[in-house]
């Protein structure tokens, strides 16, 4: 008996332990040993490395493991005593051990994998493989189509390509065919016209020509010289054309070429060619190029060429292909917003309540010779309501939205954005009365000629000419939106554009109240909504309606990280503490900041991070503009 194989009294560890340190904690425990050795409990078997540790994550394996531990000690004398018996044996036994731990290792362990395997198989039925088969042919029925249109034309290519090939004759240097000639083994010459090949053949026979390649090949070129010099019986016992093209593919045997040798003309040197050939008695004639190898050479030209082109090509029509264009993918949007839902700005919405009236036909601006406002741009910093302005006047006047990203039309292609513009307005222009959104517009209306961008440029015309042409009944109005008004081309200001502007700025302390009390609505409150408005909007001025939603959002996640049913006001503080100075966990104050943001950003000295510079320190504004609390 080895001493690896000794079974303790349960039969449950099978090991030895020299010196052993069982250390316990809640969850799991160590076992440091000298040697090499394995553990088996009756639940699980882990092998431990020399002097390593051993983690086991139950508690219910480590109270089991306890107590075989316990009968184990009681048994460390027997074994121990085993062991010195049978220390001649150590040696070996370990030896053998461990290659039976590398088997184990290494071994492919084939037999339940292919057990697994015959499970799943047995699981998967013919009729589901067939169904999903049958679902994935209907969902890619285009894709299928073309690639199998893809794989017959490739395969018809080859096979015409196999078909027609003629063996290609040895190509040799223009001096051979001089001397050659000068020698008088030339027996045949052809020009071939239109290019600078010449084919000639010697008076020694062709090497290894078989039966087939006796005939004449189907290759015109050939055909042509070969009427010349072949007899005419030769021509008339020729098998039709697509027998003959058969009997070449089905052959395995390398044919031989009609014409032996093949050199390309030297320039100016035809005047010493002819006349040799006429000194020396040798036949030679001109033949143009035969229609089969004019196809052939297009054929391997396209699909050498055009093969590796096409993926650029596919990219290409992609980019180009109006039904791509985002106005054919856009459907207009259901919207769920109104007026309501917008405050602190009631200005702007004042003027756009008069359009939605417009458009609803309240307002009879027709009977005053009044045209209905075709643009109205929506100026402001970022976060103010701009575009909820929009989408409440779309919601409010019941009709269709079309909402767009200007940087949608900045295209890599010329004309492209102009041609997405146009969609975008006819198909605007079928669905009026209806809204066009334009989001950005800076990122197209930029004044024109400022680059070399003539794309841009391009894009910004079609513009003005959409705004320009719609009929006066089509109530088309196109809102837009930007934060840099002054970067806009002036005609796109002009009055018939964009001639209503409307200012959406940062709301004021009621302002911040109502849009307070607007994002509040759905929110479980600890406290009076109103108490809590009134102390946000107090302590965050400068905010925008964006921001005061995001205070709203960052207090109702902070509420249910604690566990909260309702969220509380400190949530909301620390709320307005993250949206003012960002995530951090320390100690905010004005300073700390200064020196966090100075290690972040120490090529600015605009923070002033000097240690001289205490001038700001002490001020409310923190080092980026930042509001303190304070
Ligand atoms: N006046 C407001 N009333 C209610 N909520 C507002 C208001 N302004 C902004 N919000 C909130 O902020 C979010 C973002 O606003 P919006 O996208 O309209 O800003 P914007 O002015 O268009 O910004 P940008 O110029 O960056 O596009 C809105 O979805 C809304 O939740």
């Amino acid at each position: 008996m080895t001493p690896f194989s000794v079974i303790s009294t349960h039969g449950a560890m099978s090991t030895y332990f020299d010196q052993s340190i069982l250390l316990c904690s809640q969850n799991y425990f160590r076992v440091h040993t000298r040697k090499t050795q394995s553990v088996a409990t009756q639940s699980s078997s882990v092998s431990i490395s020399s002097c390593g540790s051993l983690s086991l994550t139950s508690l219910g394996c480590y109270c089991c493991c306890k107590s075989k531990y316990e009968s184990f000690c009681n048994n460390n004398k027997k074994i121990r005593s085993h062991i010195n018996r049978s220390n001649g044996n150590n040696q070996t036994n370990s030896v053998k051990c461990e290659t039976r731990d590398l088997k184990k290792r290494f071994s492919l362990r084939l037999r339940p994998r292919l057990r697994l395997l015959s499970r799943k198989l047995k699981r998967v039925s013919l009729r589901a493989i067939l169904n999903d088969f049958g679902m994935y042919v209907r969902k890619n029925m285009r894709k299928l189509t073309l690639s199998t249109a893809i794989s017959v034309v490739l395969g018809l290519c080859y096979l015409f390509l196999k078909l027609t090939s003629v063996p290609f004759p040895k190509v040799v240097p223009y001096s051979d065919l001089i001397l050659n000639l000068q020698s008088g083994s030339v027996s045949k010459v052809l020009f071939e016209e239109g290019s600078r090949r010449i084919f000639y053949n010697t008076a020694s026979p062709i090497p290894s020509a078989s039966a087939e390649d006796e005939l004449p090949p189907s290759d015109g070129l050939s055909e042509s010289v070969s009427e010349s010099v072949l007899k005419p019986e030769d021509v008339k016992t020729r098998p039709p054309m697509g027998m003959e093209m058969l009997r070449r593919f089905s052959s395995t045997k390398v044919s031989t070429p009609v014409w032996q040798f093949y050199t390309r003309k030297i320039d100016h040197d035809e005047t010493f060619l002819l006349t040799l050939m006429r000194e020396k008695g040798t036949i030679y004639s001109s033949a143009p190029q035969s229609t089969l190898t004019s196809v052939r050479n297009i054929m391997i030209t396209i699909l050498t060429l055009w093969i590796p082109l096409a993926p650029l090509m596919w990219l290409l029509y992609r980019q180009i292909s109006t039904s791509n264009s985002p106005a054919k993918k856009r459907r207009p949007s259901n919207q769920t917003v109104n007026f309501d839902d917008v405050e602190g700005v009631d200005t702007a919405k004042t003027e756009l309540m008069e359009i939605v009236l417009c458009l609803q036909g309240a307002i009879n601006y027709n009977k005053l010779g009044a045209k209905l406002p075709r643009g109205v741009l929506l100026v402001g910093p970022p976060g103010t309501g701009k575009t909820l302005l929009a989408r409440a006047v779309a919601g409010e006047a019941g009709v269709p939205f079309f909402t767009v990203s200007a940087s949608e039309f900045v295209e890599m292609f010329v004309g492209r954005g102009a041609a997405r513009i146009r969609d975008l307005f006819s198909i605007a222009r079928k669905s009026a009365p209806s809204i066009i959104f334009i989001d950005e517009l800076d990122a197209v209306g930029g004044k024109r000629g400022r680059s070399f961008n003539d794309e841009r440029d391009q894009t910004l015309n079609q513009l003005l000419t959409e705004m320009d042409g719609f009929e006066t009944d089509a109530k088309v109005i196109v809102i837009a939106a930007t934060n840099r008004p002054e970067a806009l081309d002036p005609a796109l200001c002009r009055p018939g554009r964009f001639s209503r502007k409307v200012f959406v700025g940062e709301p004021d302390e009621e302002g911040r109240r109502k849009i307070l009390a607007v994002h509040l609505r759905g929110v479980p409150l600890e406290e009076d909504p109103y108490l809590i408005c009134n102390l946000v909007a107090s302590l965050t001025q400068g905010f925008v309606g964006a921001d005061l939603a995001n205070i709203v959002n960052e207090s109702a996640l902070l509420a249910a990280r604690r566990g909260g049913e309702a969220v509380a006001r400190e949530d909301v503080m620390e709320a307005i503490e993250r949206a003012k100075f960002g995530i951090n966990g320390k100690q905010l104050t004005p300073s700390a900041l200064k020196e966090e943001l100075g290690k972040l950003f120490p090529w600015m000295p605009s923070l002033g991070l000097g240690k001289g510079n205490k001038t700001r320190e002490t001020g409310l504004q923190g080092p980026l503009g930042y509001q303190t609390l304070s």
